[in-house]
C-alpha cells in the first residue's frame, strides 16, 4: 500500500506496508527500505495507515546495502531489528555526516566501514596481515553509535594491529562507551493546563504579602500554584520565553524546590530583560519579585541557585558548561546589556555565584551589590530580606549603589582608602621613616620599610661599617631585626664589629683597642644573646656564590619566621650574576633590582644593597657618583635612596676620622632629601657619632 506525499517536496513520507517494510517517497523517486521497525516504531505504527512526517530526506540512514530504488520487496528479513530510529531526526543527520567523513578516513587505512552497523562490532579481514595463511577475519571493528569514531584490533598474535579514529577529533563522542546510545534530551512542551497550574489562593497571596510581594507583582510575573497530592498546595514560578511557558519551578512550605524535568534552562523573568541595557541578576525567584517591588523590572533570577564555591578549573567550553547552560541559552539577551548588576546573596555560595557569572559575562561590565549591614557582624542576606526589614526605598538605593565588580589588577583609589587613612593617621608606624639615630641625617635620610637603599663608595670607605652602625641604631631605637647577607665578612669578625658598636668597647685590647677596657666575658655572653635575637645570617654553606633569588627566598623566610624589618646584601659583586647570553648586564641589573624592590615592598622590609663604583681612572679623592656604580645606571635609576659613604684620607684636608654620608637620591620626600652629613668614626669601638 502506498500513500503519495501531499505537501512540500522536502517532506518524506514513510508508510508501513502490510508486509512490515517501509515505503519512502522522495521527490520523483520511490524508495523502499527493507529494514524492520524497532519496538518503538512498532508501537507507533500500530495502525497500517498511521503516517510519520519527517523534515528532510537525511533523517533516515538505512543500512547502505539495504537501500534499493524501485527494488522488489523482500520480506525475508522483515522482522530482524535494525538500529534505525526515526525519532531523533536532527541527531541522525549529524550521524550520517560523521559516518561519511569517518568512512573516507578509514578507507585511507584500507578499512571499508560501509559494511558495519554503528553500535555493533563486526569481524573483517585485517588490511595489515590479511588474516594470515588462513585468511581469517581477525580484525574486530567497532563504529560508535553516532558514527563519529572507529575502534579496531586485530586478534592475530603475529599482527595485533589496533587503533582508533574519529571523524571529528574535537567533537564529544560516544566513543569508548560502545553499548551506550547517546541520549538526546527532548525538551517538553508545557502549558498551564498540562501542568494543572491554578491562580494563587488567598493563603499563598498572604504568604507573599508577608514577604512584601504584592498581588500586582505576582500577577505580572504569572506566579501560580499547583495541587500536589492530597491537599498540599505549592507555589509555581512559571519560567517564560516570549510569553510562552518553558519551565516551571515549585516551592513547598518547607522551602523545598523542584523543577519540571526535560525543560529548557533559562533565567526566571527572561522576558523582562529583552533589550535592557542594565540587567540585574539575583539568586532566587523571591528576590526577583522583591527587586520588582523596589521598582526594577529589568531583573532575572538564576534557575538553580548558587554553587558551594568558585571552581578552580578554567572555564569549560559553552557546550560543556552544564551548570550554567541557562546563561548560554540566554546569551543573546545578555549580550545587549552594558551593565550587569550581580545582586546575589551575601553568603559565600552567593559570592561564588557572582564570581562564576562575572567570569562568564566579563567582569568589565559587571557590578556587585553590597547588602546593608544587619548588625555589627552580619549583612542582610538578599533582596527579599532587605525589602522585608528595610523596605523598598532602601532596596532601591542598595541596587543603585552597586559598585564595580573587582577586576584583578585594576583598582580604584577607594580600594586603598583604609591604607591611605592609616598612612595619614600614622597608625602602621614608620610612615615618615625611622630616624637613623644621627641628628645630622634627620633631614636627609630616614629609613622607610619597603624601600631600597643603594650604598656605594670607594673600597675601604667604611660602607659596611656605617651600615652595621645604622642597624645597631635602628635596633636600639625600634627593636628592628635584620637578615645579613654579607659574603665578605667572616662570621666571627662580623660579630666582633657588631658587638663593639653595641657594647661600645673594643673586642680586643691590643693595637686598635688602644688601652681601652675590652669587652668582658659577661658582656660577651649578653652580646651573643643580642646578636642571636637581632640578626639572621644568609650564607652559602658551600663554595658556590648565592644568586639573588636564593637570597630573597631566605630573606622571605626570615620575615615570616623572625619578623625581620631589614635586609643587607653586601656587596652586589659577590652574588652569582650568571645571565642568559642574550641578556645585557644593564637588562640583568634592572631585572634583579625589580626583584629586590618587589621583595622589599611585599614584605615591608627595607633593603640595603652595597654596590662598588667601577674603577675610577683619575680618582682625585672626591666621593664617587652613584652613576659610577659598576654594571649599570639602573642602580641609580631604580633605587629609592642612594647613599655614598666617603672618608677623608688626607690629613691636610681635614680630620681622618671624619666620614661624609652623601645622600645622593631620595625618591620619597617624606623620608628625606639630597645633602651631605658628617659623622665621626671611632676606630676603637666602630661607632659613628654626629660631628661637633
Ligand atoms: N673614617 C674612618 N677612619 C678610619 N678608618 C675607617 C673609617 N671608616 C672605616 N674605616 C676602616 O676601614 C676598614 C674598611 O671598612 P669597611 O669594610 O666598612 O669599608 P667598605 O667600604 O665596606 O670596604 P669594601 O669596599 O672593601 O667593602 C675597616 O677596618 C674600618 O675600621
Amino acid at each position: 500500500m502506498l500513500i503519495p506525499p501531499q505537501s512540500s517536496p522536502t517532506c518524506v513520507r514513510i508508510v508501513l506496508s502490510s508486509s512490515g517494510n517501509y515505503w519512502v517517497r522522495m521527490a520523483s523517486h520511490l524508495l523502499k527500505f527493507n529494514f524492520a521497525p524497532s519496538s518503538w516504531q512498532q508501537q507507533f505504527f500500530q495502525s497500517p495507515r498511521r503516517r510519520l512526517n519527517l523534515l528532510s530526506t537525511h533523517h533516515i540512514r538505512p543500512h547502505p546495502s539495504s537501500l534499493t530504488v524501485y527494488a522488489s520487496l523482500s520480506t525475508s528479513n522483515a522482522r530482524i531489528p535494525r538500529p534505525v530510529s526515526v525519532e531523533r531526526s536532527d541527531y541522525r543527520t549529524l550521524e550520517s555526516h560523521c559516518f561519511g567523513i569517518l568512512r573516507t578516513r578509514m578507507n585511507e587505512l584500507g578499512i571499508d566501514i560501509g559494511v558495519c552497523t554503528p553500535g555493533q562490532p563486526i569481524r573483517i579481514l585485517c588490511p595489515m596481515c590479511k588474516g594470515g595463511e588462513s585468511s581469517e577475519k581477525s580484525l574486530s571493528l567497532f563504529i560508535s553509535q553516532d558514527g563519529d569514531s572507529a575502534l579496531w584490533n586485530c586478534f592475530r598474535a603475529k599482527c595485533g594491529w589496533k587503533g582508533n579514529m574519529r571523524a571529528h577529533p574535537d567533537r564529544k563522542s560516544s566513543y569508548g562507551k560502545p553499548n551506550q546510545v547517546e541520549k538526546v534530551k527532548k525538551i517538553r512542551e508545557l502549558s498551564e493546563e498540562s501542568l494543572e497550574l491554578e491562580p494563587l489562593c488567598s493563603e499563598l497571596l498572604g504568604f507573599f504579602a508577608e514577604r512584601m510581594i504584592s498581588g500586582e507583582t505576582l500577577r505580572r510575573n504569572a506566579v501560580m500554584q499547583k495541587q500536589c497530592g492530597g491537599d498540599q498546595i505549592v507555589i509555581a514560578f512559571t519560567y517564560r520565553k516570549n510569553g510562552a511557558l518553558v519551565s516551571c519551578k515549585y516551592r513547598d512550605v518547607n522551602k523545598k524546590f523542584w523543577q519540571e524535568k526535560d525543560t529548557e534552562k533559562i533565567f526566571y523573568g527572561l522576558d523582562d530583560i529583552k533589550e535592557a541595557s542594565d540587567v540585574i541578576i539575583v539568586e532566587g525567584e523571591m528576590d526577583k519579585l522583591a527587586i520588582e517591588e523596589a521598582g526594577f523590572r529589568n531583573c532575572v533570577s538564576v534557575p538553580d541557585g548558587a554553587p558551594p564555591s568558585v571552581s578552580a578549573k578554567d572555564l569549560p567550553p559553552e557546550d560543556r558548561d552544564i551548570k550554567y547552560q541557562y546563561l548560554w541559552s540566554c546569551k543573546e539577551y545578555l549580550d545587549k546589556a552594558s551593565r550587569i548588576i550581580l545582586a546575589t546573596d551575601s553568603d559565600s555560595p552567593g559570592q561564588a555565584l557572582a564570581e562564576e557569572l562575572a567570569r562568564r559575562l566579563g567582569r568589565e561590565r559587571c557590578w556587585r551589590v553590597r547588602w546593608p549591614k544587619k548588625n555589627e557582624m552580619d549583612h542582610f542576606k538578599d533582596a527579599n530580606e532587605v525589602l522585608m526589614y528595610l523596605g523598598p526605598t532602601v532596596l532601591r538605593e542598595t541596587i543603585e549603589n552597586a559598585e564595580l565588580y573587582p577586576i584583578r589588577g585594576l583598582f580604584n583609589f577607594s580600594n586603598y582608602f583604609d591604607e591611605i587613612d592609616a598612612y595619614y593617621h600614622r597608625t602602621v608606624g614608620y610612615e615618615i621613616g625611622l630616624s637613623t639615630g644621627w641628628n645630622s641625617l634627620n633631614e636627609l635620610y630616614n629609613v622607610v620599610p619597603g624601600e631600597l637603599t643603594i650604598v656605594s663608595g670607594v673600597p675601604n670607605s667604611g660602607k659596611s661599617e656605617w651600615i652595621d652602625a645604622l642597624l645597631c641604631n635602628l635596633n636600639k631605637k625600634a627593636g628592628w631585626k635584620f637578615a645579613l647577607c654579607s659574603m665578605e665578612n667572616k662570621v666571627r669578625e662580623h660579630a666582633r664589629k657588631l658587638l663593639e658598636k653595641r657594647i661600645k668597647k673594643p673586642f680586643f685590647d691590643t693595637r686598635y683597642g688602644e688601652s681601652v677596657e675590652r669587652i668582658s666575658v659577661e658582656d660577651l655572653e649578653e652580646g651573643k644573646r643580642w646578636l642571636n635575637d637581632t640578626f639572621y645570617l644568609i650564607r652559602c654553606e658551600n663554595d658556590n656564590l648565592p644568586n639573588i633569588k636564593w637570597v630573597l627566598e631566605l630573606a622571605k623566610a626570615a620575615v615570616m619566621r623572625h619578623g625581620i624589618r631589614g635586609l643587607v646584601i653586601d656587596p652586589y659583586n659577590e652574588l652569582d650574576h650568571q645571565r642568559p647570553a642574550i641578556q645585557t648586564e644593564t637588562e640583568y641589573v634592572s631585572q634583579m633590582l625589580t626583584m629586590v624592590k618587589r621583595f622589599a615592598q611585599h614584605h615591608s622590609c627595607h633593603v640595603w644593597f652595597v654596590a662598588h663604583p667601577k674603577q675610577l681612572q683619575s680618582w682625585v679623592g672626591s666621593p664617587p657618583n652613584l652613576y659610577d656604580i659598576s654594571g649599570s645606571a639602573h642602580f641609580m635609576n631604580k633605587c629609592d635612596n642612594g647613599i655614598v659613604i666617603h672618608r677623608n684620607r688626607d690629613a691636610k684636608t681635614g680630620p681622618l676620622d671624619q666620614v661624609q654620608v652623601c645622600v645622593r637620591k631620595v625618591r620619597n620626600k617624606v623620608a628625606g632629601t639630597i645633602g651631605d652629613a658628617f659623622l665621626t668614626y671611632n676606630r676603637v669601638t666602630g661607632e659613628y657619632t654626629d660631628d661637633g
